[in-house]
């Protein structure tokens, strides 16, 4: 038993949040190749029917976490799932012969963390687990750029056609949840800003949550494992200091929802031309604002498939691991955007590029 566990004689968990993109399974990854010793159990949870982020840990071959630890929340956004599914793979978990030293929890970037952290609060979990911290990664990049303040427009338009609607924009609101839950804020992708960048992000993320968690800059979610794990907050105990605006909204035991949200996937055959359907997509993805898309090429002749990541107007491309022997080579993408996305045109103009 390592000393972290037997400090207080519960396994610690940490929570990672944040936006579609910001950032967390990089950092996870490097949390696993940094992981001192400990064994890690990894609970993933992904908006949209196509596994990517679990699939990019699986292939990182990290000592700290075999593929048996990783497993995978696919029944929608974990908040919404805490009783069916959470609740249930952690039982299970907390079973195992073998339990982990440390538990590392991946939210999807839409889940709102608050009915997670609440679930610590469980008899059955509270007595063998404690949130060790909630840590919310920021795409400092996309705050710089206005992504969670720039459709007030839009909202205030929307509000004029339906005089009911009683919140902020979908994409704001999540954002502040996120960091009112956060014990640690960590400010990712500053290799993209300059300093007087950096600060603005600094002052704008400052102003959307009235607690004051210390915040760390980082490239590449590279911010030590030592720093990250071992927080020691028992979040599950302040979480009902930290409400979403939706428990303020309404009254407690009222369900939320992601409607205001979509995804769905596009299957497609080989990429013979991957630069030409990247620069494709980057257009599709502007034309539409498309949130998030992410996935897997097959690209005739090579050996890899091609991980495709596109986070707002950006696109990551690289081979990520060899096509196993017996897997089928498929293109796959998972593409989210707001409700109001025109899932066809999206669609058919992601075909036509192929
Ligand atoms: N330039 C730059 N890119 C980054 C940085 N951190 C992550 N990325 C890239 O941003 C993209 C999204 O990163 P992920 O780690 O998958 O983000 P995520 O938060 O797990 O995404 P979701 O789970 O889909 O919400 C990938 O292409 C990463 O390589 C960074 O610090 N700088």
């Amino acid at each position: 038993m390592t000393n972290e566990k037997a400090a207080h004689g519960k396994i610690p968990a940490t929570v990672i949040t944040g936006f579609l993109g910001a950032g967390k399974t990089t950092m996870i990854r490097n949390i696993l190749q940094n992981a001192g010793g400990r064994r890690i159990a990894l609970i993933i949870n992904e908006f949209g029917d196509l596994g990517v982020d679990g699939d990019v840990l699986k292939g990182c071959g990290a000592e700290a976490c075999s593929e048996d630890d990783i497993i995978e929340l696919t029944n929608g956004c974990i908040c919404c799932t805490v009783a069916d599914d959470f609740i249930p793979t952690m039982t299970k978990l907390l079973e195992r012969e073998n339990r982990p030293d440390h538990i590392v929890i991946e939210t999807s970037g839409l889940a709102l963390p608050q009915p997670l952290i609440a679930a610590f609060n469980w008899p059955d979990i509270r007595t063998q687990v404690t949130v060790d911290g909630v840590i919310t990664v920021v795409d400092s990049a996309a705050v710089a750029a206005g992504r969670f303040a720039d459709d007030h427009d839009k909202v205030d338009a929307l509000r004029v056609e339906d005089g009911n609607l009683d919140h902020e924009s979908p994409i704001e609101e999540l954002f502040e949840d996120q960091l009112t839950a956060a014990d640690l804020i960590i400010l990712n992708k500053t290799d993209l800003l300059d300093s007087t960048g950096l600060a603005f992000v600094r002052r704008e993320v400052s102003s959307r949550t009235s607690r004051k968690p210390t915040m760390i800059e980082a490239k590449n979610g590279e911010v030590s494992a030592a720093v990250l794990l071992g927080l020691g907050v028992g979040t599950e105990s302040d979480i009902a200091n930290r409400k979403s605006h939706h428990e303020m909204e309404h009254e407690a035991g009222e369900e939320h929802s992601h409607d205001e949200f979509d995804s769905f996937v596009v299957e497609l055959g080989p990429i013979a031309n991957p630069a030409g359907f990247i620069e494709k997509l980057k257009v599709i993805i502007a034309a539409h604002d498309v949130l998030r898309l992410k996935g897997f090429a097959d690209v005739p002749g090579k050996p890899m498939r091609l991980l495709i990541q596109g986070v707002g107007a950006r696109i990551d491309q690289y081979f990520d691991r060899a096509w196993a022997a017996g897997e089928a080579r498929r293109t796959r993408l998972v593409v989210i955007g707001l409700h109001d996305m025109d899932e066809a045109a999206v669609r058919a103009a992601i075909v036509a590029a192929a």
